[in-house]
């Protein structure tokens, strides 16, 4: 029998769509280990070194090696290809959180390996609340949706519509039932894109 394709379930979406409550659901439910990115940007309340980003400076930041790294909202943002082949050894279906230009240079980088998934909200006054509630800092909430990346992010890009995903993440037991039917037809090998 040929070896299954090795996939990597890439989540993208604007600040607070539910990116990352995504990524660990397919972990608890599925065991999808999350790919971990590098990041410049200080840790939120909880957040820890290894297990939600590998947390860099200036500096250390670039001492990795990337397949693609980005700048959001003032902070810098990194995957490795290390964390991918890392991930890869533990399991044949892999997830990672990734603003849209991530998402893009991902589905030109590994073809069908990549299944994008964007998720949206119905509002995106929602969002701002679900930040306050995350406990993001005031500041950083006014200034990360001041940033051109906010914008971008509430749309899906030109280059990944034929090929997308879409969820619209207003009611998480929705959510979950379509997570369950995509992660079904992905193991069942029935899904098209
Ligand atoms: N369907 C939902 N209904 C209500 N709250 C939700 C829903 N999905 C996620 N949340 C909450 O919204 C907040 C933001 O979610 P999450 O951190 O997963 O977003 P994100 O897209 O990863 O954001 P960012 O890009 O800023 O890291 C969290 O507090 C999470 O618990
Ligand atoms: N292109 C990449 N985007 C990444 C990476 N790691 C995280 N992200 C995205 O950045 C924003 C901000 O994240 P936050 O944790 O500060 O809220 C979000 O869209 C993440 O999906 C990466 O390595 N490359």
């Amino acid at each position: 029998m040929e070896d299954e394709m090795k996939r990597v379930i890439v989540i993208t979406g604007a600040t607070g769509t539910g990116k990352t409550t995504v990524s660990t659901y397919l972990k608890k439910q599925y065991q999808i280990p999350r790919i971990i990115t590098h990041t410049t940007r200080p840790k939120r309340p909880g957040e820890r070194d290894g297990v939600d980003y590998y947390f860099e400076d200036a500096t250390t930041f670039d001492h990795n090696h990337y397949l693609e790294d980005v700048a959001y909202a003032g902070y810098r943002y990194g995957s490795s290809y290390e964390g991918l082949e890392r991930a890869f050894q533990k399991a044949d279906l892999v997830s990672i959180v990734l603003d849209t230009k991530g998402a893009e240079t991902y589905a030109e980088r590994l073809g069908e390996q990549a299944v994008i998934l964007f998720l949206t909200v119905g509002k995106t006054t929602v969002l701002h609340e679900r930040l306050k509630e995350r406990g993001d800092q005031i500041e950083m909430i006014k200034s990360r949706i001041k940033s051109d990346e906010y914008e971008r992010d509430l749309t899906l890009p030109d280059s990944l519509t034929k090929t997308a995903r879409v969820i619209q993440n207003d009611d998480w037991s929705q959510t979950q039932v379509r997570l369950d039917q995509l992660i079904n037809s992905l193991r069942l090998g029935t899904s098209t894109a």
